[in-house]
């Protein structure tokens, strides 16, 4: 498809035809299903379906990794009808993307009771063993995808917990309908407009300039450590958040903020995690750890970081009958937030 734009020079204003690139063409794509309901219907007949149960989605094992399978409408179609259930519950499901040749792709739970279906739950066995693979939970999952699928799977999975919860308006009582694509739902009565939302959650490593302070929650699988994470409260910048929570949760004065990176993460139910990197003045570094939010948290040098990132997550108990250190994975933004301490304590230490 060739799309073309008008471009201002320094002199005057031309049109420029140029074709805009993949990225663009497939980003108004999106944008045209979110706002017209036929164009997304349309769409359905060519598109793909990821399918959930319960909000845990379907997963196929391959070599030591999960992969999430698509489906196409036909064949989804056919499995509904045969499970006795009406092809109407595919107006449920939520568009959570696209390729770059512009197949749409689509989330659907065939588990949670719907305006089509009240007995959905039923027949999850059967179900699983004509799809070839199992609904399994996505916490258990996601360090076992790859980068895409499970980023596929956080959004779908978000998307679909969200519409599931927000079913009914606030103010009137009355159902609410989706789009067909599922970014808004609508109340009839009144015209509410309800948008899927996310929650911000700001993760901060603080170093006082050689070590890195970590923390560990007593639901952390045993002996692992991340960085200092917590919800932004109303009304809160990001800096205010940090600032308060590295405070309530260690008892230290935050210096310097660096931004570090975003993601999405789908726990507890959608968040924005924005991590940064702090410092606390060399002199004011005695931790107070608050217990009613962590079980402990410690200083670790740059040895004993870089060493804890290249282990793998275990939870083996260790003849002493302590487990080893270890950090969050890969796919965790705390893990890409600690790697860029280590790095930044690398390059700074070699020789000028
Ligand atoms: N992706 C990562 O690398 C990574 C690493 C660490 C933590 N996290 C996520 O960060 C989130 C926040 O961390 P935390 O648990 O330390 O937060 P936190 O320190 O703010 O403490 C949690 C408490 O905050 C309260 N709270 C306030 N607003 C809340 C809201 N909107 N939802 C739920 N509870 C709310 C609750 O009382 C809850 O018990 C966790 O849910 C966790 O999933 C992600
Ligand atoms: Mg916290």
């Amino acid at each position: 498809m060739f799309l073309y734009c008008g471009i201002a020079c320094r002199r005057k204003f031309f049109w420029c035809y140029r074709p805009l690139s993949t990225y663009v063409t497939k980003t108004r794509y999106l944008f045209e299903l979110k706002e017209d309901d036929d164009a997304c219907k349309k769409a359905q007949q060519t598109g793909a379906f990821y399918l959930f149960h319960g909000l845990a989605p379907l997963l196929q094992t391959s070599a030591h990794q999960y992969l999430a399978p698509r489906h196409s409408l036909l064949e989804l179609e056919r499995l509904l009808g045969k499970f006795g259930q009406d092809a109407q519950r595919i107006e449920d499901s939520v568009l959570i993307g696209c390729s770059e040749q512009q197949e749409a792709w689509f989330a659907l739970d065939l588990g949670l009771d719907s305006s089509f279906s009240i007995s959905a739950s039923l027949h999850k066995p059967e179900m699983e063993t004509e799809l070839k693979g199992s609904f399994i939970e996505l916490r258990k999952a996601l360090f076992q995808l790859n980068a895409r699928d499970a980023s596929m799977l956080s959004t779908a999975q978000a998307l679909l917990r969200w519409h599931d919860a927000h079913q009914f308006c606030s103010r009137s009582g009355q159902p609410t309908k989706k789009n067909v694509a599922g970014s808004k739902r609508v109340c009839p009565s009144n015209n509410i407009i309800y948008y899927p939302q996310m929650v911000p959650v700001v993760i901060t490593l603080v170093s006082d300039g050689t070590r890195c302070l970590l923390a560990r929650q007593s639901s952390f699988p045993k002996g692992m450590y991340s960085a200092l994470a917590g919800f932004c409260d109303i009304g809160e910048s990001v800096e205010e958040t940090i600032r308060r929570e590295v405070a309530e949760e260690v008892g230290l004065e935050v210096e310097s903020l660096q931004y570090c990176a975003s993601q999405h993460w789908p726990f507890p139910s959608g968040s924005l995690m924005i991590a940064c990197h702090a410092t606390v003045k060399p002199g004011q570094t005695e931790i107070q750890v608050n217990l009613r939010e962590l079980e402990t948290a410690a200083w670790f040098s740059h040895d004993e970081v870089a060493t804890a990132l290249k282990r793998k997550g275990s939870y083996t108990q260790q003849q002493n009958g302590t487990f080893p250190f270890w950090l969050p994975p890969k796919l965790a933004i705390s893990h890409q937030l600690i790697k860029e301490w280590v790095e930044k304590q690398t390059c700074s230490s070699l020789p000028a």
